[in-house]
């Protein structure tokens, strides 16, 4: 054979005019045996081929022909082998593109070329193959595919020429045959022209003498047949199918059935002992190359088939690794190949109704072919015929035979995988010493890889909580802590009683720097009485968390000295003094001349107050209690609201604001002191204000003209700018002056005594607080009054 081919080789590389006819004649039959392109050819047209080919040679990694190059010849390969490689983002099938046609550039890798860069492997032709033939049937004469050599090749070539002349109306012929084939195929009849197109260049005409194997079994299921002409038929060795298909869990079930059908039918000269615990079962699984000789005598015959049949379907269908049956040609037979790659890229997702129809065939074939006499012995074909295609290819699809299947697989199979890295690039041609050295080496990468995998994610994770743990977020806080923050201030400025808090640097009462303000402020001390706290205390919760800018702003100004209060007053706050030190019960018991003050801008035509009428509304002095945390502020008038009595160990809630109550103890006393009162006011919100209008209108409604709140109609308070001179001595009131809401209490406020048509705690309006001590004196009058 080498020979041969040496000969013809020796022949080719002279000029053609050198090549003499006797020598060229000599070799025509064994060519036409060799070369599956010159079968059908006639001696004449063979000659012409031989007489004025070319003869080329390339080198492993060379590229033959290029995707989406012109071309002008075909090759007809007499030694090496080449591979096919297709861009199907060139020929349309996908999107996406891995390299652009003709800027390809070559990438020799130290390990070799870069082939991926090529497309995807299709297939590979070995010698007496022929490819390039497409481009000089066309018109356009592109190439639609990628030829990359894999060893040292040496080739005939023919060119467009010698190919119109010698093959043209043959190839011409068969292309229409392959067309033909495919519109009346009931796989590819539905099929658009585009996928026709490429599917015409992947068909490959084959034609096998009579005894010749077109497949067998054990081996890799590589292409697909259809059978056009001639008869085959189907041989099977049952035994064999349970080291075939490991994974199939074949083994009770075929066991028992060849156990028994073996003794009714006596299949070939030895009868089978498929038991799995058998002595003889022990020794296949030892030997777990290739079907043994024993093993081949007890093959059956399933069927003898004409043409119509599809050889290889039943696999595909069920993903089967390899051929289930041999099958041989009875007589010269001729089918279309298609090669199970180009199934893949072509049927596959694009097409998928072609796999259903196929499905759905090889369903049919697997019960006509179990139901006859001697398909009952084999039992892969009753349980290909229970499983549905799809239910088994699920599970086939995650354990891929080769990979997760305890068992190794056939010597054939390791051989092919073998070859199949080799050819990539990602492995020596050297079997392995150690049977499965190869396929446990990938099994212990995967793993690896999948544990790398999953170190990374852990790591990641881990570093992403680490990292979210070390962002500081600004947690809102909740009313609690906010009201918490609110006591602690009050406290810390009841007990310091300098009445200098003024700055809120933050919520948290540890921040708080009281000590600043009172040493800023003790010159003025000296001086001028202060009233240090912030007048509006009717922050809600939410108001004071969103607040701190707007605690931030906060201005003071000073109020002009006022009158002393009377004795009583002044010896209450003496009393005050010692008890804030002393017990929250005292201090608690001695809030009773509060006045509190709620600052916001307002008309001055309807800033004027009228005293409280209905006594009992605040009879009881029933006030919600500090931790109650009131949302927004309770009406002046919702007795139902008051109905709690003040626990002595509670501070004293305004009942105004409902906020706790301790501004006023300082500033009334220090007033009395003669010192400069420093009012400090906050920027408000258009919801505080609205707010406050609502409460205004409660408080005429109850105290003043008894009309409905709905009847009241109080010029909207006009919003309040914080443009106020912090310098200024006496701060004139800005235009549309204020309305200061007073509370007054009476000495017997914190007693339980109930005093009939008498309110112990008493609010009323003023429009503003003068430099005269009128109002002042007459709320004290009022007050000592009753
Ligand atoms: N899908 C395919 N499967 C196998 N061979 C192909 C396929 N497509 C193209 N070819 C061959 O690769 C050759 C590339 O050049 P041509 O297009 O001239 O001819 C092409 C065919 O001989």
């Amino acid at each position: 054979m080498a020979q041969l081919t040496d000969q013809l080789i020796a022949i080719i590389s002279k000029a053609s005019n050198q090549r003499q006819l006797s020598e060229l004649e000599a070799h025509i039959p064994w060519l036409r045996k060799r070369v599956a392109l010159f079968t059908d050819i006639n001696d004449n047209e063979l000659l012409d081929v031989v007489k004025f080919c070319q003869y080329v040679t390339c080198s492993a990694d060379d590229v033959i022909v290029r995707q989406g190059e012109q071309g002008d010849r075909m090759y007809v390969l007499l030694r090496g082998s080449a591979s096919v490689y297709i861009d199907p983002a060139m020929t349309g099938e996908e999107s996406t593109t891995l390299v652009s046609g003709l800027q390809l550039q070559e990438e020799i890798k130290p390990g070799g070329l870069d082939r991926s860069i090529y497309g995807r492997f299709i297939m590979e032709y070995g010698v007496g193959e022929s490819f390039g033939e497409a481009v000089l049937l066309g018109e356009d004469k592109i190439r639609n595919a990628s030829v990359i050599a894999n060893d040292d090749c040496q080739m005939m070539v023919v060119d467009q020429l010698l190919f119109d002349k010698a093959l043209k109306s043959h190839e011409q012929q068969i292309q229409n045959e392959i067309l033909n084939f495919l519109d009346c195929q009931p796989f590819f009849g539905r099929m658009s022209s585009k996928f026709k197109r490429l599917l015409q260049l992947s068909l490959k005409k084959v034609t096998f003498p009579a005894n010749v194997a077109i497949c067998k079994q054990g081996n890799l299921v590589a292409s697909l047949y259809f059978v056009t002409k001639g008869e085959i038929s189907i041989w099977t060795v049952p035994s064999y199918h349970q080291r075939q298909y490991p994974y199939l869990g074949l083994t009770n079930a075929g066991a028992y059935l060849l156990r028994h059908k073996s003794n009714d039918h006596q299949v070939g000269s030895t009868s089978l002992s498929t038991d799995l615990s058998t002595q003889s079962n022990v020794h296949s699984l030892r030997r777990k190359d290739a079907m043994s000789s024993s093993e081949k005598d007890k093959r059956i015959n399933l069927c003898s088939v004409q043409s119509g049949e599809v050889v290889g379907d039943i696999e595909i269908a069920h993903r089967l690794d390899t051929y289930m049956s041999t099958v041989i040609c009875t007589s010269e037979t001729t089918a279309f190949k298609l090669d199970v790659k180009n199934l893949e890229r072509i049927v596959g997702r694009r097409n998928p109704y072609v796999m259903e129809v196929l499905k759905q065939r090889v369903q049919e074939k697997l019960e006509l072919r179990a139901g006859t006499h001697v398909g009952k012995d084999v039992p892969l074909l009753h349980y290909l015929m229970s499983h549905k295609a799809e239910d088994r290819l699920s599970s086939a699809r995650t354990l891929s035979p080769i990979h997760v299947s305890k068992e190794l697989p056939s010597r054939d199979v390791q051989i092919q995988h073998l070859l199949n890295k080799f050819m990539k690039g990602q492995a020596e041609l050297i079997e392995p010493m150690v049977p499965g050295a190869l396929i446990y080496k990938e099994q212990m990468q995967d793993r690896a890889r999948i544990r790398a995998n999953i170190r990374r994610r852990t790591t990641t994770r881990s570093m992403l909580v680490e990292a979210k743990r070390k962002i500081h977020h600004r947690q809102p806080r909740s009313r609690r802590a906010i009201m918490a923050t609110l006591t602690f201030m009050s406290d810390k400025n009841a007990d310091s009683n300098s009445q200098t808090v003024t700055h809120l640097k933050s919520h948290k009462p540890p921040d708080i720097d009281a000590d600043d303000t009172s040493s800023e402020r003790s010159t003025e001390r000296d001086n001028i009485p202060k009233v240090s706290k912030p007048i509006n205390k009717s922050k809600d919760g939410a108001e004071t968390q969103e607040g701190e800018n707007r605690l931030g702003k906060q201005v003071t100004f000073h109020l002009p000295e006022l009158h002393p209060l009377d004795q009583t007053t002044d010896s209450r706050a003496k009393l005050r003094g010692q008890s804030l030190d002393a017990s929250s019960n005292q201090r608690t018991a001695l809030q009773d001349n509060k006045h509190s003050l709620a600052d916001v801008d307002m008309a001055p035509e309807v800033a004027h107050g009228g005293q409280a009428k209905s006594a009992d509304v605040y009879h009881k002095k029933e006030v919600p209690a500090t931790s109650a945390s009131p949302t927004r502020l309770p009406p002046l008038a919702k007795p139902e609201l008051r109905k709690r009595p003040v626990q002595p160990e509670q501070r004293a809630t305004d009942v105004s604001t409902g906020q706790p109550d301790f501004s006023m103890d300082d500033r009334v006393p220090n007033r009395s002191q003669g010192d400069t009162t420093e009012i400090t006011d906050y920027q408000t919100s258009d919801t505080d204000l609205d707010d406050l209008e609502n409460r205004m209108k409660t408080f005429l409604v109850l105290h003043c003209q008894g009309q409905s709140k709905m009847e009241i109609k109080l010029p909207r308070l006009r919003r309040y700018s914080d443009v106020i001179e912090t310098t200024r001595m006496t701060p004139a009131l800005r235009p549309g002056g204020k309305v200061w809401i007073k509370r007054m209490t009476c000495p017997f406020s914190t007693s339980s005594m109930k005093v009939t048509n008498h309110q112990h705690i008493r609010h009323h309006m003023i429009p503003h607080v003068t430099d005269k001590n009128d109002n002042l004196q007459q709320e004290i009058d009022f007050r000592l009054h009753h």
